[in-house]
Protein backbone atom coordinates (compact mmCIF):
# COMPACT_ATOMS: atom_id res chain seq x y z
CA UNK A 1 0.00 0.00 0.00
CA UNK A 2 3.11 2.25 0.63
CA UNK A 3 4.77 1.35 -2.46
CA UNK A 4 6.69 5.15 -4.00
CA UNK A 5 5.34 6.56 -6.93
CA UNK A 6 7.29 6.51 -10.12
CA UNK A 7 8.28 10.27 -10.85
CA UNK A 8 7.18 11.93 -13.81
CA UNK A 9 10.39 12.14 -16.71
CA UNK A 10 13.23 14.80 -15.86
CA UNK A 11 13.99 14.09 -19.89
CA UNK A 12 10.74 15.56 -20.15
CA UNK A 13 10.45 18.36 -17.64
CA UNK A 14 14.19 19.23 -19.25
CA UNK A 15 12.34 19.29 -22.42
CA UNK A 16 9.41 20.90 -21.56
CA UNK A 17 11.41 23.54 -19.81
CA UNK A 18 14.03 24.15 -23.32
CA UNK A 19 11.11 24.84 -25.36
CA UNK A 20 9.10 26.81 -22.96
CA UNK A 21 12.77 28.94 -23.27
CA UNK A 22 12.32 28.86 -26.86
CA UNK A 23 8.96 30.40 -27.35
CA UNK A 24 8.39 33.79 -29.23
CA UNK A 25 8.28 35.20 -25.77
CA UNK A 26 10.53 36.87 -23.44
CA UNK A 27 12.38 34.10 -20.99
CA UNK A 28 10.03 34.07 -18.38
CA UNK A 29 7.20 36.25 -19.76
CA UNK A 30 4.51 33.62 -18.92
CA UNK A 31 5.12 33.71 -15.58
CA UNK A 32 3.22 30.41 -13.33
CA UNK A 33 1.09 29.72 -16.92
CA UNK A 34 4.81 28.74 -18.31
CA UNK A 35 5.58 26.86 -15.02
CA UNK A 36 2.49 24.90 -15.75
CA UNK A 37 2.71 24.55 -19.11
CA UNK A 38 6.05 22.15 -18.09
CA UNK A 39 4.36 20.34 -15.02
CA UNK A 40 1.13 19.35 -18.57
CA UNK A 41 3.99 18.29 -20.51
CA UNK A 42 5.84 16.71 -18.00
CA UNK A 43 2.98 14.59 -16.81
CA UNK A 44 1.35 13.96 -19.90
CA UNK A 45 5.40 12.72 -20.44
CA UNK A 46 5.01 14.16 -24.10
CA UNK A 47 6.39 17.87 -25.55
CA UNK A 48 4.48 19.66 -26.72
CA UNK A 49 1.78 18.41 -24.76
CA UNK A 50 -1.77 17.17 -26.51
CA UNK A 51 -4.85 19.39 -25.51
CA UNK A 52 -5.98 18.79 -21.79
CA UNK A 53 -9.82 17.62 -23.27
CA UNK A 54 -11.22 14.79 -20.99
CA UNK A 55 -11.13 15.88 -17.35
CA UNK A 56 -13.05 14.27 -14.79
CA UNK A 57 -14.07 15.07 -11.04
CA UNK A 58 -15.55 12.32 -8.92
CA UNK A 59 -16.94 13.83 -5.39
CA UNK A 60 -16.36 11.84 -2.27
CA UNK A 61 -19.52 12.23 0.06
CA UNK A 62 -19.95 11.58 3.38
CA UNK A 63 -20.76 12.52 7.23
CA UNK A 64 -18.73 13.70 10.48
CA UNK A 65 -19.58 12.26 13.70
CA UNK A 66 -17.89 15.70 14.91
CA UNK A 67 -20.97 17.42 13.28
CA UNK A 68 -23.07 16.78 16.16
CA UNK A 69 -20.65 19.05 18.06
CA UNK A 70 -21.19 22.41 16.89
CA UNK A 71 -18.10 22.55 14.78
CA UNK A 72 -20.45 23.75 11.34
CA UNK A 73 -22.33 26.59 10.30
CA UNK A 74 -24.62 24.06 9.16
CA UNK A 75 -26.40 21.11 9.71
CA UNK A 76 -25.93 17.17 8.59
CA UNK A 77 -29.10 17.41 6.45
CA UNK A 78 -27.21 19.41 4.10
CA UNK A 79 -24.81 16.75 3.02
CA UNK A 80 -27.83 14.00 1.24
CA UNK A 81 -29.39 17.17 0.16
CA UNK A 82 -26.51 18.36 -1.09
CA UNK A 83 -26.11 14.85 -3.17
CA UNK A 84 -29.30 15.14 -4.71
CA UNK A 85 -28.04 18.76 -5.87
CA UNK A 86 -25.53 17.26 -7.53
CA UNK A 87 -27.47 14.70 -9.14
CA UNK A 88 -29.25 17.40 -10.79
CA UNK A 89 -26.01 19.33 -12.09
CA UNK A 90 -27.75 22.56 -9.81
CA UNK A 91 -24.49 22.60 -7.58
CA UNK A 92 -21.59 25.72 -7.98
CA UNK A 93 -19.00 22.72 -8.88
CA UNK A 94 -21.69 21.60 -11.77
CA UNK A 95 -21.93 25.13 -13.08
CA UNK A 96 -18.44 25.38 -13.49
CA UNK A 97 -18.13 21.79 -14.38
CA UNK A 98 -20.62 22.19 -17.08
CA UNK A 99 -19.19 25.86 -18.25
CA UNK A 100 -15.99 24.06 -18.77
CA UNK A 101 -17.11 20.72 -20.24
CA UNK A 102 -15.75 18.52 -16.95
CA UNK A 103 -17.72 15.33 -15.76
CA UNK A 104 -18.82 14.95 -12.34
CA UNK A 105 -19.43 12.19 -10.30
CA UNK A 106 -20.98 11.83 -6.87
CA UNK A 107 -20.75 8.95 -5.11
CA UNK A 108 -22.10 8.41 -1.27
CA UNK A 109 -19.06 6.72 0.13
CA UNK A 110 -20.08 7.44 4.25
CA UNK A 111 -23.62 9.43 4.12
CA UNK A 112 -25.90 9.21 7.34
CA UNK A 113 -28.56 8.95 5.19
CA UNK A 114 -29.79 6.53 2.63
CA UNK A 115 -30.54 8.88 0.19
CA UNK A 116 -33.71 6.74 -1.31
CA UNK A 117 -34.11 6.90 -4.82
CA UNK A 118 -31.13 7.41 -6.46
CA UNK A 119 -29.51 5.72 -9.16
CA UNK A 120 -27.70 2.69 -7.54
CA UNK A 121 -24.40 3.58 -8.73
CA UNK A 122 -24.37 6.77 -6.40
CA UNK A 123 -24.03 4.25 -3.58
CA UNK A 124 -22.49 1.48 -4.80
CA UNK A 125 -19.56 1.65 -2.62
CA UNK A 126 -21.10 3.16 0.31
CA UNK A 127 -18.62 2.41 3.57
CA UNK A 128 -20.77 3.14 6.67
CA UNK A 129 -23.32 5.60 7.87
CA UNK A 130 -21.48 8.37 8.59
CA UNK A 131 -18.02 8.44 10.46
CA UNK A 132 -16.56 8.75 14.32
CA UNK A 133 -16.69 11.59 15.89
CA UNK A 134 -12.67 11.99 16.35
CA UNK A 135 -12.34 13.90 19.04
CA UNK A 136 -14.28 10.90 21.09
CA UNK A 137 -13.70 7.77 19.08
CA UNK A 138 -11.64 6.60 15.97
CA UNK A 139 -13.50 7.53 12.70
CA UNK A 140 -13.36 4.00 11.13
CA UNK A 141 -12.04 0.67 11.87
CA UNK A 142 -8.81 -0.29 10.04
CA UNK A 143 -10.83 -2.21 7.90
CA UNK A 144 -13.13 0.05 7.08
CA UNK A 145 -10.30 1.92 6.52
CA UNK A 146 -8.77 -0.49 3.59
CA UNK A 147 -11.86 -1.07 1.97
CA UNK A 148 -12.63 2.71 1.83
CA UNK A 149 -8.87 3.27 -0.04
CA UNK A 150 -9.64 0.54 -1.81
CA UNK A 151 -12.71 1.83 -3.49
CA UNK A 152 -11.02 5.11 -4.26
CA UNK A 153 -8.19 3.27 -5.68
CA UNK A 154 -11.54 1.28 -7.76
CA UNK A 155 -12.68 4.43 -8.97
CA UNK A 156 -10.27 6.04 -10.11
CA UNK A 157 -9.41 3.00 -12.31
CA UNK A 158 -12.30 3.08 -13.40
CA UNK A 159 -12.35 7.12 -14.16
CA UNK A 160 -8.50 6.25 -16.10
CA UNK A 161 -10.30 3.81 -18.18
CA UNK A 162 -12.85 6.17 -19.28
CA UNK A 163 -9.88 8.16 -20.98
CA UNK A 164 -9.20 10.98 -18.17
CA UNK A 165 -6.22 12.95 -18.87
CA UNK A 166 -6.77 15.12 -15.65
CA UNK A 167 -8.86 14.35 -12.65
CA UNK A 168 -10.07 16.17 -9.35
CA UNK A 169 -11.22 14.54 -5.89
CA UNK A 170 -14.05 16.77 -4.65
CA UNK A 171 -15.78 16.12 -2.06
CA UNK A 172 -19.21 16.47 0.07
CA UNK A 173 -19.70 16.45 3.67
CA UNK A 174 -21.01 18.87 6.64
CA UNK A 175 -18.46 19.10 9.41
CA UNK A 176 -15.71 17.89 6.52
CA UNK A 177 -13.17 20.56 7.13
CA UNK A 178 -12.42 19.43 11.02
CA UNK A 179 -11.44 15.67 9.70
CA UNK A 180 -9.35 17.48 6.92
CA UNK A 181 -7.67 20.39 9.54
CA UNK A 182 -6.78 17.23 11.89
CA UNK A 183 -5.41 15.49 9.46
CA UNK A 184 -2.90 18.16 8.32
CA UNK A 185 -2.03 18.83 11.75
CA UNK A 186 -1.21 15.25 12.32
CA UNK A 187 0.60 14.80 9.36
CA UNK A 188 2.58 18.20 9.85
CA UNK A 189 2.80 17.99 13.11
CA UNK A 190 0.97 21.12 14.01
CA UNK A 191 -1.18 21.73 16.81
CA UNK A 192 -4.78 22.47 16.37
CA UNK A 193 -4.47 26.36 16.63
CA UNK A 194 -3.09 26.80 13.27
CA UNK A 195 -4.57 24.79 11.03
CA UNK A 196 -8.18 25.25 12.55
CA UNK A 197 -10.27 27.57 10.15
CA UNK A 198 -14.01 28.65 9.84
CA UNK A 199 -15.06 26.13 7.38
CA UNK A 200 -18.85 27.00 6.59
CA UNK A 201 -18.62 30.25 8.55
CA UNK A 202 -18.94 29.31 12.50
CA UNK A 203 -18.13 32.57 14.71
CA UNK A 204 -16.04 32.98 17.31
CA UNK A 205 -17.54 30.63 19.86
CA UNK A 206 -17.51 27.94 16.81
CA UNK A 207 -14.37 28.49 16.07
CA UNK A 208 -12.75 28.22 19.43
CA UNK A 209 -14.73 24.72 20.28
CA UNK A 210 -13.50 23.45 16.36
CA UNK A 211 -9.78 24.32 17.60
CA UNK A 212 -10.62 22.35 21.03
CA UNK A 213 -12.05 19.13 18.99
CA UNK A 214 -9.19 19.29 16.39
CA UNK A 215 -6.48 19.45 19.51
CA UNK A 216 -8.71 17.01 21.62
CA UNK A 217 -8.79 14.65 18.27
CA UNK A 218 -4.36 15.11 17.78
CA UNK A 219 -4.41 13.95 21.53
CA UNK A 220 -6.37 11.08 21.46
CA UNK A 221 -4.54 9.53 18.70
CA UNK A 222 -0.89 10.20 19.87
CA UNK A 223 1.53 8.42 18.21
CA UNK A 224 -0.92 6.57 15.95
CA UNK A 225 -0.46 9.17 13.33
CA UNK A 226 3.06 7.74 12.61
CA UNK A 227 1.68 5.33 9.95
CA UNK A 228 -0.87 6.78 7.56
CA UNK A 229 -3.43 4.04 7.40
CA UNK A 230 -3.85 4.99 11.57
CA UNK A 231 -4.15 8.10 10.57
CA UNK A 232 -6.97 8.02 8.82
CA UNK A 233 -8.84 5.43 11.15
CA UNK A 234 -8.16 8.03 13.90
CA UNK A 235 -9.11 11.39 12.48
CA UNK A 236 -9.93 10.51 8.87
CA UNK A 237 -13.53 9.42 7.54
CA UNK A 238 -14.67 6.88 4.99
CA UNK A 239 -15.22 9.87 2.50
CA UNK A 240 -11.56 11.03 2.64
CA UNK A 241 -9.80 7.81 2.91
CA UNK A 242 -11.40 7.07 -0.12
CA UNK A 243 -10.73 10.35 -1.80
CA UNK A 244 -6.31 9.51 -0.61
CA UNK A 245 -7.00 6.20 -2.76
CA UNK A 246 -8.42 7.76 -5.65
CA UNK A 247 -4.83 10.48 -5.49
CA UNK A 248 -2.72 7.74 -4.78
CA UNK A 249 -4.12 5.51 -7.55
CA UNK A 250 -3.80 8.31 -10.07
CA UNK A 251 -0.10 9.06 -8.99
CA UNK A 252 0.61 5.49 -9.26
CA UNK A 253 -1.20 5.43 -12.86
CA UNK A 254 1.13 8.53 -13.73
CA UNK A 255 -2.35 10.27 -14.16
CA UNK A 256 -2.32 13.92 -13.50
CA UNK A 257 -4.34 15.20 -10.32
CA UNK A 258 -5.55 19.11 -9.53
CA UNK A 259 -6.28 19.54 -6.21
CA UNK A 260 -9.33 21.83 -4.74
CA UNK A 261 -9.85 23.37 -0.78
CA UNK A 262 -8.71 22.16 2.24
CA UNK A 263 -10.27 18.64 2.12
CA UNK A 264 -9.15 17.36 -1.13
CA UNK A 265 -5.64 18.61 0.21
CA UNK A 266 -5.53 16.67 2.82
CA UNK A 267 -6.43 13.77 1.05
CA UNK A 268 -3.63 14.55 -1.24
CA UNK A 269 -1.47 14.53 2.11
CA UNK A 270 -2.53 11.29 3.03
CA UNK A 271 -1.86 9.89 -0.86
CA UNK A 272 1.44 11.43 -0.70
CA UNK A 273 2.35 9.07 2.99
CA UNK A 274 0.38 6.10 1.22
CA UNK A 275 2.29 6.42 -1.64
CA UNK A 276 5.44 8.46 -1.16
CA UNK A 277 5.70 10.88 -4.17
CA UNK A 278 2.58 11.22 -5.32
CA UNK A 279 2.17 14.50 -5.31
CA UNK A 280 4.65 15.28 -8.10
CA UNK A 281 1.49 14.30 -9.86
CA UNK A 282 -0.68 17.16 -8.18
CA UNK A 283 -0.94 20.54 -8.95
CA UNK A 284 -3.32 23.05 -6.69
CA UNK A 285 -6.29 24.66 -8.57
CA UNK A 286 -6.66 27.36 -5.65
CA UNK A 287 -6.18 28.67 -2.69
CA UNK A 288 -9.04 28.64 -0.29
CA UNK A 289 -8.87 30.61 2.84
CA UNK A 290 -8.92 27.52 5.19
CA UNK A 291 -5.23 27.94 6.90
CA UNK A 292 -4.69 23.85 6.98
CA UNK A 293 -5.33 24.00 3.50
CA UNK A 294 -2.33 26.73 2.31
CA UNK A 295 0.26 24.92 5.00
CA UNK A 296 -0.33 21.75 3.16
CA UNK A 297 0.48 23.02 -0.04
CA UNK A 298 3.29 24.11 1.18
CA UNK A 299 4.30 21.35 2.62
CA UNK A 300 3.74 19.78 -0.55
CA UNK A 301 5.68 22.09 -2.67
CA UNK A 302 2.97 23.03 -4.33
CA UNK A 303 1.53 26.62 -5.21
CA UNK A 304 -1.92 27.76 -5.95
CA UNK A 305 -3.52 28.49 -10.00
CA UNK A 306 -5.78 30.47 -8.74
CA UNK A 307 -6.22 32.79 -5.16
CA UNK A 308 -10.07 34.18 -4.92
CA UNK A 309 -10.54 33.75 -1.83
CA UNK A 310 -12.68 30.24 -2.71
CA UNK A 311 -13.92 28.49 0.62
CA UNK A 312 -16.24 25.87 -0.77
CA UNK A 313 -14.98 22.73 -1.45
CA UNK A 314 -16.95 19.85 -3.97
CA UNK A 315 -13.94 20.18 -6.03
CA UNK A 316 -15.07 23.84 -7.07
CA UNK A 317 -11.49 25.66 -7.46
CA UNK A 318 -9.45 22.74 -9.02
CA UNK A 319 -12.59 22.88 -11.87
CA UNK A 320 -12.25 26.98 -11.98
CA UNK A 321 -8.96 26.34 -12.48
CA UNK A 322 -9.45 24.10 -15.41
CA UNK A 323 -9.36 27.14 -18.24
CA UNK A 324 -6.20 28.05 -17.21
CA UNK A 325 -4.13 24.51 -17.65
CA UNK A 326 -6.06 24.07 -20.79
CA UNK A 327 -4.85 27.69 -21.77
CA UNK A 328 -0.79 26.99 -20.63
CA UNK A 329 -1.10 23.64 -22.62
CA UNK A 330 -1.85 25.41 -25.34
CA UNK A 331 0.59 27.93 -25.44
CA UNK A 332 3.63 25.36 -25.40
CA UNK A 333 2.28 23.74 -28.19
CA UNK A 334 0.70 26.30 -30.23
CA UNK A 335 3.38 29.35 -29.57
CA UNK A 336 5.75 30.00 -32.60
CA UNK A 337 9.83 29.39 -31.68
CA UNK A 338 11.45 32.48 -31.38
CA UNK A 339 13.75 30.84 -34.46
CA UNK A 340 10.76 30.87 -36.53
CA UNK A 341 10.75 34.69 -36.65
CA UNK A 342 11.30 36.03 -40.12
C1 LIG B 1 -25.11 24.41 1.07
C2 LIG B 1 -23.68 23.92 1.17
C3 LIG B 1 -23.04 23.46 0.03
C4 LIG B 1 -21.71 23.04 0.13
N1 LIG B 1 -20.86 22.58 -0.79
C5 LIG B 1 -19.71 22.30 -0.22
N2 LIG B 1 -19.76 22.58 1.08
C6 LIG B 1 -18.60 22.45 1.96
O1 LIG B 1 -18.90 22.78 3.32
C7 LIG B 1 -18.77 21.67 4.17
C8 LIG B 1 -17.56 21.80 5.05
O2 LIG B 1 -17.63 22.88 5.93
P1 LIG B 1 -17.88 22.62 7.49
O3 LIG B 1 -16.76 21.79 7.98
O4 LIG B 1 -17.89 24.00 8.08
O5 LIG B 1 -19.22 21.95 7.59
C9 LIG B 1 -18.61 20.48 3.28
O6 LIG B 1 -19.86 19.92 2.98
C10 LIG B 1 -17.96 21.06 2.07
O7 LIG B 1 -18.10 20.24 0.95
C11 LIG B 1 -21.01 23.05 1.35
C12 LIG B 1 -21.66 23.48 2.50
C13 LIG B 1 -23.00 23.92 2.43
C14 LIG B 1 -23.69 24.40 3.66
O1 LIG C 1 -11.25 24.76 1.62
C1 LIG C 1 -12.34 24.32 1.24
O2 LIG C 1 -12.45 23.70 0.17
C2 LIG C 1 -13.57 24.49 2.07
C3 LIG C 1 -13.68 25.49 2.99
C4 LIG C 1 -14.84 25.62 3.72
C5 LIG C 1 -15.86 24.72 3.54
N1 LIG C 1 -15.75 23.75 2.66
C6 LIG C 1 -14.62 23.62 1.93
Amino acid sequence: MSAPVSPPSPAVRAEATARLAALATPPGALGRLGELAVWVATVQGQVPPVPVDRVRTVIFAGDHGVADHGVSAFPKAITPAMVRTFLLGKAAVSVLAAQHGVSVRVLDIGVEDDLAGVPAEVTAFKIRRGSGAIHLEDALTADETRRSIAVGETVAAEEIAAGAQLLIGGDMGIGNTTPAAALIAASLGLPASEVTGRGTGVDEAGLARKTEIVQQALDRAGSRVTDPVDTLTALGSADLAAAAGFLAAAARAGVPVLLDGVISVAAAVMADRLAPGAAEWFAAGHRSTEPAQALALDKLGLSPILDLGMRLGEGSGAVAAVPVVRSAALLLSDVALLSDLG
